[in-house]
């Protein structure tokens, strides 16, 4: 049985109050006598093991090999998520390899840009890859990168190895299903009515790539704005912070969680919610030293859905809609038929 110590917690409480100096017992004076390796270098030399390498017969046995001298000469390890590292070495591809990726002049899915409109406007130091992920048979896959294999490829479905988009998909579609749920039943509506208009889980997806820029201040990763969809999950692939938020007039440095999924209300979930919730502006700022990845996933409504505030709403709201109501397509439509400009597109649904 360890003796009883006093709680350190309330001591450090106490220290960081009164001024007074730590008691004699805590002070370890080898703490800064021992030679600490530090450095990005010594933090890159611990062993990563990729959960997908295991998995896949090609590559099963060497990333084996390299677990088990993990844990014979460090006992120490990290794991990686296939996502992550399938969209980094997407972006890491010549080229060339990607640009077969491209988008056609008519469609906004695939590699390239978006919301360019004419040759004066101002652009963002970023490109992009944008696909439909949901329902399956939304997808086109020309536009889905077949290196790395991972990305769109399962090797063995039997053992539930599903490639690192799709696994990507059905987990931020989960976690959509339920956040509207809770979202339906704060707002005291139907448990199951935002359910019912996202129906079938529709969603695409936008992965980001900033590269660094030196002269970082003068520049914009992507422009301020508001998301169409109803909810947004945006993950930072390689930890490098760079989201702001517009909240009370101000733009908010989004300090992110490492594998934290950041959640955004978009246009469709405020007009839904008859002005409840407010589709968030928000923009991207670029590193000067490090390029930046990010991927966002959007949650849609099911295509024959008409997008206008909830019935049970405005009868809550004594018979007033706040915005207009209009059919799915013609709601996408209009939202990308415009420049990216902040709150413009939804501010101009009010009525
Ligand atoms: O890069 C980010 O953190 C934000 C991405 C974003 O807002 C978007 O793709 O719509
Ligand atoms: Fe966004």
């Amino acid at each position: 049985m360890s003796l009883p110590v006093p709680n350190v917690q309330e001591l450090a409480r106490t220290c960081e109050r009164t001024g007074m100096q730590i008691p004699d017992r805590y002070v370890r004076p080898e703490a800064v006598a021992d030679e600490v390796i530090g450095g990005a270098d010594a933090g890159a030399a611990i062993p990563v093991i990729d959960l997908a390498k295991l998995l896949d017969p090609r590559s099963s046995r060497e990333e084996r090999a390299k677990l088990g001298s993990a844990c014979q000469q460090w006992g120490f390890f990290q794991v990686i998520s296939d996502t992550r590292r399938d969209l980094t070495e997407f972006f890491r591809l010549p080229l060339e390899a990607k640009e077969e990726y491209s988008q056609l002049l008519d469609g906004w899915e695939g590699y390239g840009h978006a919301f360019v409109f004419s040759e004066e406007q101002k652009l963002d130091w970023g490109d992009l890859l944008h696909l439909h992920l949901r329902p399956t048979e939304s997808r086109d896959m020309r536009f889905w990168p077949e290196r790395p294999p991972s990305f769109r490829n399962s090797e063995r479905p039997k053992l539930f190895v599903r490639n690192s988009m799709e696994r990507f998909s059905s987990e931020t579609a989960k976690v959509g299903q339920c956040l509207f749920k809770f979202l339906a039943m704060d707002m005291g509506v139907d448990p199951d009515s935002l359910l019912e208009i996202f129906r079938g889980e529709p969603q695409a997806m936008r992965a980001n790539y900033y590269p660094p820029c030196r002269q970082a201040d003068k520049v914009l990763g992507l422009s301020p704005h508001c998301d169409a969809s109803g909810l947004t999950l945006v993950l930072q692939v390689n930890n490098v912070q760079g989201l702001q938020i517009r909240k009370d007039g101000h733009w908010l440095a989004v300090d992110a969680l490492d594998g934290a999924l950041l959640a955004n209300v978009g246009n469709t979930l405020e007009v839904l919610s008859n002005g409840r919730y407010r589709s968030i502006e928000h923009r991207a700022v670029v590193n000067q030293e490090e390029e930046r990845i990010s991927v966002a996933v959007f949650r849609l409504t099911c295509p024959d859905a008409t997008i206008g505030p909830l019935p049970e709403l405005v009868k809550k709201d004594g018979g007033k809609a706040a915005y207009k109501s209009m059919a799915c397509e013609d709601f996408m439509k209009l939202y990308f038929s415009t420049k990216l400009d902040g709150r413009a597109t939804v501010e101009g649904l009010r009525i």
